[in-house]
């Protein structure tokens, strides 16, 4: 790792195993075990994928479906350990990743917000402290008081992502958080992601959309079936991009 790298990947490989059959209950899990009877196929998602960030940099990761976008940011985030091979980050990590997992739906929306501060590892007083910019943010005052189960899944998203973004991270991690919510949020949240680069926060970006990453990114890693097929300036590599599918 450079003295100038943020995070470095290096030559990771993540290995899935994939069941080839159904299993209905976990009872017969159990005896189909035993009876050695499940068979299991292997399933490489990345396959030595290695590369560079700097302080400051806004990198989108691009490819198809199943490329190995979301399990690379995982892995970056230390959710999941990769099977070969090394990350190394250095800063704090503020994970976008599947927005509102970490809530309790029985919980009303204001309860939800300390309880997913706590997650990651805020104090009830900070969250205290940003409690109103988070309910200003979502647009969510008149419903603060009710479970999030009665949510729709775009109003949960704008909670999360409200709740996930205070403060300035030094890495922002970003899993399609810009395709939920309306269309008039989805602005709202990417001029809120380009506040935190103004401010010098390193960002991991996934999104399907090419002319989302362009905005917003300098440097691209295009994944194609777990394989780096280009890294490098995302306006050069967005252009073959856009042509190559
Ligand atoms: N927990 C898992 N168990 C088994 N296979 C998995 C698991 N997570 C991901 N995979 C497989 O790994 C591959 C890469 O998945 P991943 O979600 O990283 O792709 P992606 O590029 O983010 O796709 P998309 O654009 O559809 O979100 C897929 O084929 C997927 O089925």
């Amino acid at each position: 790792m450079d003295h100038t790298d943020i995070i470095s990947v290096e030559q990771v490989s993540m290995r899935f195993a994939l069941a080839s059959e159904k299993v209905d209950s976990l009872k017969e899990y159990f005896i189909k075990t035993l009876k050695s009877q499940i068979s299991t196929n292997e399933f490489w998602a990345l396959k030595d994928v290695s590369f560079n960030i700097q302080r400051g940099d806004a990198l989108g990761l691009i490819g198809l479906n199943g490329s190995g976008k979301s399990t690379m940011l995982k892995i970056i985030a230390g959710v999941l350990k990769p099977t070969k091979g090394s990350v190394a980050v250095r800063g704090e990590v503020a994970p976008l990743i599947e927005l509102g997992a970490g809530f309790d739906f029985d919980l009303t929306a204001g309860e939800n917000i300390f309880l997913n501060g706590a997650l990651m590892g805020r104090s009830h007083e900070e969250m205290e402290a940003h409690y109103e910019e988070i309910i200003d943010f979502s647009e969510l005052r008149d419903f603060i008081d009710v479970p999030v189960k009665n949510f729709s899944s775009g109003m949960v998203s704008r909670l999360a992502f409200a709740i996930a973004t205070i403060g300035t991270p030094d890495i922002l991690i970003c899993d399609e958080v810009l395709s939920v919510g309306d269309f008039r949020f989805q602005e709202k949240c990417q001029k809120r992601i380009q506040e935190m680069l103004d401010k010098g926060t390193t960002l991991l970006f996934v999104s399907h959309s090419i002319e989302q990453v362009e905005e917003l990114c300098n440097k691209v890693v295009w994944l194609e079936k777990g394989n780096v097929r280009m890294f490098g300036d995302c306006k050069e590599i967005a252009e073959i991009y856009r042509t190559s599918y």
